[in-house]
């Protein structure tokens, strides 16, 4: 017997069978995982538009929003695409010209239209919400306020959109859905983790929305709003203070330091130095300060700063009230509050004013945070100009109050202490996505958060593949030793030596 024909009885790979289940065996092995890779390969990713404006009492805002088109209705992302600034004040200070609150919108919403691709316009919805300026003309002046829906109402249909139409938020609903906008992108909602509270602070109105233990909502109930998301049940606490926005709220301050109608009002708010002349009637006009009106005014005051923080915090004190409450416990002005409860992020004004300050950091001790506005309000009025030549003069006058007030509202009107302080957040921004009410409502009214959670396959993409790799070819290796286990029983070879 040669050695190369020993080799070859030994080494069954050489033999003919076991070659060709061999290549069967890679090319099947081959063929199972391209077909699953191919098959749950993720589709070129499609993404469908929703459109948000935001027309608060200073300014209208205009959201794009986006998300993958096959994943709407459950675990998709929606993400903040773009964000436009309507030049101009908020929709209500149209109430004497209303088709120029249309026209306001006009270029904001040219930019959407060259933003959203084209097949995807009709589709798209387009909101509008009004918030606390709207209501406040409501309340003033019904008809204005009906004219000035009319009018934006008209020019947003003109865009190729699918107009969902222009309402008043609820302070409630304003209060909710920050609070879901937060949550939702925070990625604590689908996960059933423990919720971030949300408190807004616009220009004439503040929301404060929680949840908190022991609170089930029947002490107060139109301070409760309930939801099922994802599977988890929430009970949120949330109020809307209509006119403690700050710049009612400062309004608010200035006519209560008024109310005898002097010639020249010092005002401890505004830093040393700060002088104007400013009409009375603008003091008084809208339903948050003209029930404080003089007997007789003057045409004219003269504003004076003095910058004096601690005089500044009783001044803003007196425009809430903390002598009533008929209920276990109070906000303010017999507003009922649960125990503050968990992280909270602060938003809108509460952010731009404290990061002008620098003061975004809660870990500092609230009492230095004070100090150091004690500091700033002290500060002559010219040299605050000289160190911030790029700042709006009027934001640049007001940050004193401002800081104040956002430090007055959080202690002494929601109860935060030197402790509790630091739970607050102070955010602009949740990843891409501004925060605020505007993506909570669009979730809402889009039924973007199911009420349970969505199955989802029990493994990835990529583990999957795996997995049925790693097992086909476990199951190739065990049909090839069944094969070799078999070998005994072939018959012989004919290549055997014969006996003759
Ligand atoms: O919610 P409502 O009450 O309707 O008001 P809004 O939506 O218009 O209110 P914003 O949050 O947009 O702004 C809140 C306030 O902050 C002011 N503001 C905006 N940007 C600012 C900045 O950079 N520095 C200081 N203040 C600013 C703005 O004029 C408002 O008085
Ligand atoms: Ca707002």
């Amino acid at each position: 017997m040669s050695a190369q024909r020993e080799m070859k009885e030994k080494n069954p790979w050489q033999t003919p069978v076991m070659i060709i289940i061999t290549v069967i065996g890679v090319i099947a092995i081959v063929a199972l995982v391209t077909v699953a890779v191919l098959q749950n390969r993720p589709l070129l990713q499609k993404y469908k538009y929703g459109i948000v404006l935001d027309a608060g009492s200073s300014h209208t805002a205009l959201y794009i929003y986006e998300w993958p088109a096959e994943k709407d209705n459950n675990t998709g992302r929606v993400e903040q695409t773009h964000s436009c600034k309507v030049k101009g004040p908020g929709i209500s200070s149209y109430a004497s010209a209303p088709l120029e609150a249309g026209e306001s919108l006009r270029a904001c919403m040219q930019e959407a239209e060259k933003l959203v691709p084209g097949k995807r316009h009709h589709e798209t919805p387009l909101y509008l919400g009004a918030t606390a300026g709207m209501r406040l003309l409501n309340i003033e002046n019904s008809s204005a306020s009906d004219k000035v829906f009319q009018a934006v109402g008209d020019a947003l249909q003109k865009f190729p959109f699918s107009y969902q139409g222009a309402r008043i938020l609820s302070g409630q609903e304003e209060g909710a859905f920050g609070w879901v906008t937060v949550n939702y992108l925070d990625d604590r909602l689908k996960q059933g983790l423990e919720t971030t509270g949300a408190l807004d602070l616009g220009g004439a109105s503040t929301q404060i929305s929680f949840v908190s233990n022991n609170y089930d909502g029947s002490e107060s109930p139109r301070n409760s709003v309930t939801f099922r998301l994802y599977g988890n049940d929430y009970n949120l606490y949330t109020h809307s203070f209509l006119c403690y926005g700050k710049d009612q709220a400062l309004k608010m301050t200035l006519a209560q330091m008024a109310k005898e109608g002097p010639a020249t009002v010092f005002d401890p708010c505004f830093h040393p130095g700060y002088t104007a002349t400013k009409n009375y009637s603008i003091l008084y006009d809208g339903p948050c300060v003209s029930d404080r009106k003089p007997q007789a005014a003057l045409a004219t005051f003269t504003h004076t700063g003095k910058g004096n923080f601690l005089q500044c915090q009783e001044a803003v004190k007196s425009v809430f009230n903390f002598t009533y409450c008929k209920y276990s416990r109070c906000s303010f002005n017999g507003v009922f509050q649960p125990l503050l409860q968990g992280p909270f992020g602060a938003f809108s004004a509460y952010y731009f004013v404290m990061n002008f300050l620098n003061l975004t950091d809660t870990s500092i001790p609230l009492e230095t945070v004070k100090d150091s506005l004690k500091r700033y309000c002290a500060t002559p009025w010219n040299q605050i100009m000289l160190l911030h030549p790029d700042v709006k003069l009027k934001y640049l006058a007001e940050y004193c109050f401002s800081g104040t007030y956002i430090l007055t509202l959080l202690t002494e009107g929601y109860n935060f202490t030197s402790k509790s302080y630091s739970d607050i957040k102070f955010i602009k921004k949740i990843k891409s996505s501004d925060a605020g009410w505007t993506l909570g409502y669009m979730l809402n009214l889009t039924n973007m958060i199911p009420a349970e959670n969505p199955d989802s396959p029990p493994l990835p993409h990529v583990g999957y593949v795996s997995i049925l790799s790693v097992i086909a070819v476990l199951l190739f290796i065990l049909f090839i030793l069944f094969i070799l286990s078999l070998r005994p029983l072939w018959p012989r070879c004919s290549k055997q030596p014969q006996i003759v």
